[in-house]
């Protein structure tokens, strides 16, 4: 099998006495979506920020495509080709939607985000940010305020955002939160394409989501993966069915 695009080994966080995230260990493969689930309080927004680089590990390492980035900063990890969305928005509300994924493509360009007058005469930035939104299914509403799209545009802008700094996989935390049947529909085919272009780390909350769409879930309890494996494995396995499933369906 080829190398894992994002290999964290034995990652570590404690706050105070309590282990947020303890020697966790999780690969993604290219073409893969892997699903990170578990209850409230299980520790995946700590893990998100030791992958992000908001968080620093007390151990364990954070390596993509082969290189070590656990000390990289937040910035340069993305420069490094992680790529993320956030349950809180990057985006600049003020801005049109085209205007927001140039400001991207410009970062990676010019290695900084630069609030240009040039920028909105820059033929090929525009056309590249233009296809970025046709990709996403935004071409439609590019001269739209990123803060007069709906909840579910946002989001899809966002993603078209995070493409255009290339990156080598994704992390997406909670890509469904808010949106309605018809717009997490949307994205689930969305993400399933998307999965080709650059493998996803998924933490989602919606479970029809995550069945539908992970090629492999880990699952999350108390800071440690009690289980890996396919949605199938994952549902039939007894331990993630009493600590997890039966609470949810309880
Ligand atoms: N900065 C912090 N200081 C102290 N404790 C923290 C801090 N951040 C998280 N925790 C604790 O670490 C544990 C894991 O929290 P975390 O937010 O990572 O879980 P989660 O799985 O993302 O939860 P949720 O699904 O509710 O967002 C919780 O007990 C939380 O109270």
């Amino acid at each position: 099998m080829a190398d894992p695009v994002l290999d964290l080994r034995g990652l570590s966080k404690s706050f105070g006495a309590l282990k947020a995230t303890d020697d966790v260990s999780l690969t993604l493969y290219k073409g893969e979506i892997h699903a990170l689930i578990g209850p409230n309080g299980a520790g995946k927004s700590t893990l998100m920020g030791l992958i992000s680089g908001k968080t620093a590990p007390d151990a364990g390492q954070v390596m993509l495509n082969g290189a070590d980035i656990t000390t990289l900063s937040v910035a340069r990890r993305a420069r490094a080709g992680l790529g993320r969305s956030f349950q809180v928005s990057s985006l600049i509300p003020d801005y049109s939607a085209l205007r927001n994924v140039m400001l991207a493509l410009q970062a990676r360009q010019g290695h900084s985000y630069r609030f240009l007058r040039p920028v909105n005469h820059d033929a090929p930035l525009r056309d590249g940010a233009r296809a970025l939104l046709a990709r996403v299914g935004l071409a439609p509403r590019a001269s739209v305020e990123a803060a007069m799209l709906s909840h579910g545009e946002r989001r899809l802008l966002e993603i078209a955002v995070a493409l255009a700094l290339a990156p080598k996989c994704f992390l997406l935390d909670e890509p469904m939160a808010g949106l309605g049947a018809e717009g997490t529909a949307r994205l689930v085919t969305f993400l399933r394409a998307l999965k080709q272009e650059a493998p996803i780390l998924l933490i989602e909350h919606d479970m029809d989501a995550v069945f539908q769409l992970a090629d492999r879930i880990s699952v999350l309890v108390y800071g440690r993966i009690i289980a890996t494996g396919s949605a199938a494995e994952i549902r039939a396995n007894p331990q993630v069915r009493a600590v997890y499933l039966g609470e949810e369906t309880a």
